[in-house]
């Protein structure tokens, strides 16, 4: 391996099922090390993670990388967006995080949109109408179920604040993961006193957002990370924002992302204010906007049919009749949290390779009747779709997604685009560029396009017919436990 050209940083993505590092000549964009670390999920009625598990999995990720983790000029931390994190006193977390994908918090989120005017108020507000993703239904959840946990919180923080916390020792947040909590005002891009207040969550507890570019501290002596004290720490920001940055977008490109969660999105100059709630208005990690459709079930409900099946993911087969709708998390987009997964058009010849094909067109339409949505008049129709995330390495995937977009599909060849995009705010913090632009000039969206096929019509129109008929059951939701 030759020697860096440039100072070297180290970009995190700590997001649902794992933690990645990456070290990053800042010169070149050239991966140097990488490591990567699991963390567990709870299953059942809720989804939960230990805070602290982050943090082991950082250590472990960081530890992968060997002696050029000890070298990084400045680090940054991207990571999954909205999770609830509760810390007492003393920087220990009062009960384990409440993750963006448990849905338990869904009659807060009814309520609260009913309580404080209605969807279009909130919309035009915070950006996002707060489904149970949102970071303020699952404080209302707590108080409502826990109250002593709400009682013991001095500090409330998402994933990736906790994480640069105990790097610098400093509460901080940034303006693209805050926009996530359903407590940040995207109009004035402040916290929303009236919204805090009528959840009783002391704007105290919350942390500084940090500006674009500005350093959220350094870091502190005491920990066990291979980082020399005073190494510089960017603000970080949500795994999706994080993403964006590494791709090093411009508005109008529509990216769409496979992992735990399905998303689409694209750069927008324009404050994003939808009703209907299917696109969420998030601020980007540079001071535009990211409107986004987010899905519950992705890669890990398209696996658990795979699996249901005794099938390899890949062992797909082509079929027309049969429409399946993979919610077994419940499901955000359509909002539905309630929902579970639902099996129509089912034959004596109806193979495994069709059901399989079938859960991953039940994935990708919901992402792709979103679409739409989050792209607005600075869009190209025709530009290549940027498919990223576990799920992109796919062919299946890949195939899916050209037959119900019938739009050319462009697959980056780096694979951890959220850890490069928070490299590329740490190397911004050392170079003074914007981070999109160091993204753009370590190339990082390279990869092939995959020509755009004619969009199999019938496939979309069954999908919508069976969603619209089964529309009572899927509102109705399943008692599983
Ligand atoms: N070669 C592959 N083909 C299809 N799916 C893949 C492949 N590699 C990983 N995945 C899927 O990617 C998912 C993890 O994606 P990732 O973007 O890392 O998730 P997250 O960031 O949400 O934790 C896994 O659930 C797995 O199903
Ligand atoms: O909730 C959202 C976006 O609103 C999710 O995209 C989370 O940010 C989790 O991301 P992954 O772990 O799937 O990357």
């Amino acid at each position: 391996m030759s020697a860096a050209e440039g100072p070297l940083v180290v970009g995190v993505d700590t997001s649902t099922q794992s933690t990645k590092a990456l070290v990053v000549d800042a010169a070149t964009g050239r991966i140097v090390a990488s490591g990567q670390a699991p963390h567990t999920v709870t299953s059942g009625a809720g989804r939960e993670t230990d805070p602290r598990q982050w943090w082991d999995a950082l250590s472990e990720a960081l530890r992968q990388c060997g002696e050029a983790a000890h070298e990084a000029a400045a680090v940054s931390i991207g990571g999954q967006q909205h999770g609830l994190v509760t810390l007492d006193g003393h920087g220990e977390p009062v009960r384990p995080a409440l993750l963006w994908n448990d849905v338990r918090s869904a009659p807060q989120s009814r309520r609260l949109i009913e309580e404080l005017g209605g969807a279009k108020v909130w919309a035009e507000r915070t950006g996002s109408v707060p489904a149970a993703s949102f970071t303020v239904t699952k404080w209302a959840w707590l108080a409502e179920h826990e109250p002593d946990a709400v009682r013991a919180t001095r500090a409330v923080r998402l994933p990736h604040d906790y994480l640069t916390e105990r790097l610098t020792g400093q509460g901080t947040t940034d303006r693209g993961d805050a926009s996530g909590t359903g407590w940040w005002a995207s109009g004035t891009e402040a916290y929303d006193e009236e919204i805090l207040a009528h959840v009783g969550l002391d704007p105290a507890l919350l942390p500084r957002v940090v500006r674009p570019g500005e350093v959220a501290g350094t870091v502190r002596g005491s920990h066990d990370l291979p980082f020399s004290k005073g190494t510089l720490v960017a603000c970080g920001t949500g795994d999706n924002a994080a993403a964006a940055l590494g791709l090093g977008v411009r508005p109008g490109t529509p990216v769409m992302s496979l992992g735990t969660s399905g998303t689409v999105y694209a750069v927008s100059r324009h404050r994003p204010a939808d009703p209907t709630g299917t696109v969420a208005g998030f601020a980007d990690a540079r001071g535009d906007w990211l409107p986004l459709a987010c899905t519950l079930n992705c890669t890990l409900a398209v696996d658990r049919v795979a699996a249901l099946l005794g099938l390899d993911r890949e062992a797909v087969e082509p079929g027309r009749g049969v429409t399946l709708l993979p919610f077994l998390d419940g499901e955000r987009t359509p909002n539905l949290p309630g929902a579970s997964g639902l099996l129509h058009g089912l034959r004596h010849d109806t193979t495994g390779g069709q059901l399989l094909q079938a859960a991953y067109d039940g994935a990708v339409y919901s992402l792709l009747a979103a679409l739409g949505l989050v792209l607005d008049e600075d869009a190209d129709p025709s530009a290549p779709l940027l498919l990223i995330g576990g799920g992109a390495r796919g062919t299946a995937w890949q195939h899916t997604v050209r037959r119900l977009s019938g739009r050319p599909v462009q697959v980056p060849e780096a694979r951890e685009l959220v850890a490069l995009g928070a490299a590329a705010q740490a190397a911004g913090l050392l170079t003074g560029e914007d981070p999109a632009s160091v993204a753009r000039r370590w190339n990082t969206a390279a990869g092939p396009v995959l020509e755009a096929v004619e969009r199999d019509e019938e496939t979309l129109s069954r999908l919508a017919g069976v969603l619209s008929d089964a529309a009572s059951l899927l509102s109705r939701g399943t008692d599983t436990d």
